[in-house]
């Protein structure tokens, strides 16, 4: 999985405008300017938000693409699969102790240098999210990198911090007040994940 993640071509970089509104771009155009009209753009993009949800990374959209019939590869077809096999979908019942779980969403993610999210609880108004989850697939990190899934208190604080293991499977309840610290420029590797919600039948 690190490898397709690592190889495919098709992310595109998604940055939050505003409730209900993100801007999705392919990476191949962005690619094409300059580092500087890049960061420009992109600030300028996060700048207009209007909300306390501010984030920008690259994702494939999985699901997404699927139930829209947009064409995704074959090993992304694979792990939506994957999350909504009848063992998997069991095993998180387990852990979590939650018995209504009907079906799971997916996207990867990467974040690269200067990418984040800022505190989120997850909740959507139109969908039944129960859990979510976040499938770590980067084979080496460091936590001096930023990308730290963090767990906020009532009063700010960090609560709790979960540094990208490979392998690794972090799956919370939702809603709980969460974000991923801004990736350093000296992160050498990008943060790569397969992650989603799992969802009560609707
Ligand atoms: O990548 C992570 O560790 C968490 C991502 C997340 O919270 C989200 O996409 O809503
Ligand atoms: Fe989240």
């Amino acid at each position: 999985m690190h490898q397709i993640l690592s190889a495919t071509q098709e992310w595109t970089r998604s940055i939050h405008l505003h409730e209900g509104q993100d801007v999705d771009l392919p990476v191949s155009e962005l690619d094409q300017m300059s580092d500087s009209e890049r960061v420009a753009f992109e600030r300028s993009l996060t700048a207009s938000s209007s909300d306390s949800l501010q984030y920008v990374f690259d994702t494939v959209r999985i699901s997404a693409a699927i139930t829209d019939g947009r064409p995704v590869s074959a090993p992304m077809v694979a792990v939506h699969r994957f999350v909504n096999s009848a063992p998997f979908l069991r095993f998180v019942s387990q852990v979590s102790g939650m018995t209504d779980l009907a079906f799971a969403d997916v996207m990867a993610t990467r974040y690269l240098p200067g990418h984040f999210l800022t505190a989120h609880g997850d909740e959507n108004p139109r969908e039944r999210r129960r859990l979510a989850y976040v499938l770590n697939m980067t084979p080496q990190w460091r936590a001096d990198w930023g990308g730290i899934l963090m767990f906020l208190d009532d009063d700010g604080h960090v609560a709790e911090g979960y540094v990208p293991a490979f392998n690794a499977l972090n799956l919370f309840s939702v809603p709980q007040t969460h974000a991923v610290s801004l990736v350093s420029h000296l992160a050498s590797t990008p943060r790569l994940s397969v992650t989603g919600w799992i969802h009560a039948a609707a």
